[in-house]
Formats: structure tokens, sequence, C-alpha cells
């Protein structure tokens, strides 16, 4: 197991000398910012982006999120998902060609929401919350994307998650990319009528069901998504015993809350629903040992790039996973 730097869109010397000072080797990116004509990225872009990376010392091991407007139709079933599935097909391609191991991903067609980007936590650092009686004021979050006009059911969201699985897995095991899943967050049924599914532990074992066992496919494991479903720390650990032995995760975003649905808010690590130290142990004896990443991070006072906050749970995790040796 290695920490690496997680969720940048860009990546300069500065921010690369800070990783490098931490011990890093590995980055991930999160929609990173590449060209997108004709609603794929081509392997020269990727190819630099990677080249980037190694000049700084660092080695490009997730991509995480291709944008939007890439499979949207995919995720609804709509008219141009077929013309999508193509061109991810491509991009996979390049991402494959390029040396990129992992893409992740997620199936949320309204994305990732919060209704507070600046709960009190420990000290009067900020953190995010989600309270399911609030979200009729909105997403705090500025998602890039409009939500769907129409209500997507639970029934037709694995449907469509199973085409994309039975589109774009012989595609990435021929590329030698792995497509990880990020469970749905926050993991509640449904917001505003559109369902969400990866939402327990049981969710992603069926999502790995539905993947007939693909070499080419694993969960991106967010603690955090996992521990604010029902159960909290329960659902981490079983999450872990469902998917670890069989080698189903493929990284992992090693983040915490307090509380479950319908309200949590996070934390930060060591301050949440779980013993980190005993989820690190757990993801040992199971085999895991890719990369993990502290995804998201408190506001910490004066800490506006979060950089702080990123290097004492970067540090964190390091010391974790010496411990769990
Ligand atoms: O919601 C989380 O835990 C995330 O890590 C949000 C990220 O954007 C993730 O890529 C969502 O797929």
């Amino acid at each position: 197991m290695r920490v690496i730097l997680g969720q940048i869109s860009r990546l300069d010397e500065g921010l690369a000398a800070y990783a490098r000072q931490l011990g890093i080797t590995g980055v991930q990116f999160n929609t990173p910012d590449l060209p997108t004509a004709g609603g794929r990225w081509r392997y020269e872009d990727v190819a630099a982006l990677r080249g980037r990376c190694a000049a700084m010392g660092l080695r490009l091991e997730v991509i995480e999120n291709l944008p939007y407007g890439f499979y949207d139709d995919v995720m609804l079933g709509g008219p141009r998902r077929d013309e999508q599935l193509a061109a991810i097909a491509d991009t996979i391609r390049a991402i494959g060609r390029a040396g990129v191991p992992i893409l992740g991903y997620n199936f949320m067609p309204t994305f990732v929401w919060r209704t507070d980007l600046a709960a009190p936590s420990r000290g009067g650092a900020e953190v995010t919350a989600f309270d399911l009686a609030q979200v009729e004021a909105g997403n705090r979050i500025e998602v890039p994307h409009a939500s769907p006009s129409e209500q997507l059911s639970a029934e037709a969201l694995w449907a469509n998650h199973d085409r994309f699985l039975a589109e774009l897995l012989p595609v990435a095991e021929e590329a030698g990319v792995r497509l990880a899943l990020h469970p749905d967050d926050p993991p509640v049924a449904a917001i505003g009528g559109n369902a969400r599914i990866f939402t327990s532990p049981e969710a992603l074992a069926r999502a790995d069901a539905a993947s007939g066992g693909s070499p080419a496919w694993g969960v991106d494991l967010c603690l955090g998504t996992v521990s604010a479903m029902p159960g909290g720390a329960a659902a981490v650990e079983r999450a872990i015993d469902l998917l670890g032995p069989r080698g189903r995760i493929a990284y992992v975003h090693f983040r915490d809350v307090r509380g479950t649905v319908p309200r949590f808010e996070e934390a930060f690590i060591g301050d949440g629903n779980f013993d980190p130290a005993a989820v690190m142990r757990q993801l040992r004896r199971v085999g895991f040992d890719g990369p993990l990443l502290d995804d998201h991070v408190p506001r910490m006072i004066g800490d506006s790039g979060y950089l702080q906050a990123r290097a004492h749970a970067i540090g964190y995790l390091q010391a974790l996973i010496a411990a769990a040796a």
C-alpha cells in the first residue's frame, strides 16, 4: 500500500515538490484539464500529462472521472448513448496506451451532493456536511453540469450500468485499464427524484457480480462514502470483507465522516465513525496493496489551499501503513 497525492486537476513544480517532500511518488488526477474535442480524450494528451508527471518525479497512477458530458447519456440511457460509449472506448484505449492503469468513475446523475460546505469541526476547522432534510435548498457543490431533466429509477440506472460494463469491460481488458467504481456520495436512495444505487456494501458487490469477475473492474473504495452508509464503521468493515479478499478494491479514498445518512459531516482522520488503524490493518489482511489517497480534507485555519490538512492526512496514512506492515 502507498499514499498518493490525489484530487488534483493540474500539477506544477511547486505541488510536485510538496508531494516529493512528503515522500509521495504517485498522483491521482480528478477530471484532468485535457482537451475534450469529440467527447473523448486523445492518447497524445494523456501521454503528455503522464510525461509531465514523470518529469516532476511522479507516477500518474489514477485518472478519476471522465467529464460528465462524456457519459451523461450512458448513465441516463439517452439518445447519444451509443455514440458516447464508442467515444469512451477510444478514451479508455488512449489511457491504456499512455500507460495509466486505473480510470475511476461514478454513476451519479446528480453527482456528489452537500448541503453545507463550512460546517464547524474540530478546533474550528470547516468540513462539508449533508442533511437530507435540506436537499430542497440545492447542492452547495458547484456541479459541472445541470441535474438531469428526467427522473431515473433505480432499475433503469442498474440496467444502464450493466450496459456500460458490457460494452466497455472488454475494451478495458484489452487496453490494460481498470475501471474503478466510486460509491454514491451521499449514499441515499434518491435525490431530487433521481435514484442513487451504489449506496451499500451489497450494492457494490452486485456491481462486482455484474462485472462478471472481469480483471478490468474494481472499486474506488471511498471509505468516507461507505462510512456514511447505514451502519457506519460496520459498513466499512463489511465492504472491505465483501470486496477485498477477491482483489476487487482498485484503490482507496481513505477519509471518514461523523454520522450516517440522512445526516453526516466530514471529519479529520481518526475523528470519524471508524478506527482508521483497524481499517488499515483490515485492508492489509485482505491483501489490498494498491494506492490510497486522503480524498477530502477539512479546511484548517489559514489553509485556503488545503495543503496543511493534506499533509496531516498523508502523514497519518503513511504512519498507519507502516504500523500495519
Ligand atoms: O464524493 C467523494 O468522496 C469524492 O471523492 C468525490 C469525487 O469527485 C469522486 O471523483 C466522485 O466520483
